[in-house]
């Protein structure tokens, strides 16, 4: 009786590995991408160290592309500050994360990165750039951020003037293949824009990114809606790195990182605390069924259609 009890419990042991192997498994059939949050300061070297974990275990779990937020390299603690830890693109930050992508070869999605503008030494000016870099190492592709946050809401504390310091993006960028699928670039505020996710859908989007530091407040009430919005308008995936918590004395981001799917169920939520990250399988064949089945696209009508009450 004891005999055969424990082989009964040693089956089940048994069996409940497999299914756990089996489940495990089964979430790499399809490719997965990583979606993090950071809370990165004024300290360029903690940072990476911080975010260089966070890809590493990304890419032990079987990411292939890993999503970091507009950012990662630092937030500064003023307009002074930012300016001066500015970098191009050749410079140390962007070769580190080359190498590292070379190094685990993993795609990485860079979501916001203080770039010298191309008259820095009269101007002082930057762009605030996304850059995707491939697993081999090369960047594949940069986007400067088109629409900036400059915005005062006096009753919730937010008072933010990114113009003083950054040069609007002159252009938005092709969609970028990548091991996820096709990836359309905006960073943060952007994501307030439609004009600009429904170009990139028509330009081949599958998956639409918002890497982000979105302050607290604006996340409160914002964040989830325009991300989930995004999604089922343009019928992508839709995901979106974040800064969460503390930066310095005078700046937190709400945080909660998300993954969203072409039906707006949103897949991963990385919470409002701490660092982390989501890790999603990126199913296009849900992109693929869900225009099948309501083609919004096809339904939409031509430019001039809804301009015409401006021109009547
Ligand atoms: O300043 C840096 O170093 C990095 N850039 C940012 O944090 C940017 C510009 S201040 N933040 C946003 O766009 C927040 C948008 C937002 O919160 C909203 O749309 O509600």
């Amino acid at each position: 009786m004891l005999t055969s009890r424990c082989i009964v419990g040693i089956t089940a042991l048994y069996l409940r590995r497999q299914i756990k192997l089996q489940n495990r498994m089964s979430t790499f059939t399809r490719p997965v991408a990583a979606v993090c949050q950071v809370t990165a300061t004024p300290d360029k070297q903690a940072n990476f160290s911080a975010c260089k974990k966070l890809v590493e275990e990304a890419k032990t779990q079987g990411a292939s592309m890993v999503f970091l937020p507009e950012g990662f390299d630092y937030i500064g603690s003023s307009r002074e500050e930012t300016l001066s830890l500015s970098e191009s693109l050749k410079g140390d930050i962007i070769s580190q994360y080359t190498q590292l992508a070379r190094k685990l070869e993993v795609w990485l999605s860079l979501g916001g990165f203080h770039e010298r503008g191309p008259d820095w030494e009269s101007d002082r000016r930057i762009y605030n750039s996304h850059i995707i870099i491939n697993d081999k190492g090369d960047i594949v592709s940069v986007y400067r951020k088109s629409h900036l946050f400059d915005v005062e809401l006096p009753e919730k504390g937010v008072s933010l003037k990114e113009s003083a310091f950054t040069i609007p993006g002159p252009s938005l960028v092709p969609p970028v293949q990548t091991p996820v699928g096709k990836v359309g670039l905006g960073i943060c505020y952007d994501l307030r824009f439609p004009e600009l996710s429904l170009a990139l859908q028509r330009t081949g989007a599958e998956i639409l990114t918002y890497p982000s530091a979105f302050t607290v407040a604006t996340g409160a009430a914002h964040w989830e809606v325009l991300l989930r919005a995004r999604a089922i308008e343009t019928q992508c995936f839709v995901l979106a790195a974040a800064q969460v918590g503390q930066h310095h004395e005078k700046r937190s981001s709400y945080g909660h990182a998300l993954a969203v799917d072409p039906w707006g169920e949103v897949l991963g939520d990385c919470g409002g605390e701490k660092p982390g990250m989501v890790l999603v399988e990126v199913d296009l064949e849900k992109v693929k069924s869900t225009r099948r089945n309501m083609p919004v696209q096809q339904h939409r009508r031509d430019t001039k259609f809804y301009q015409s009450l401006e021109e009547s």
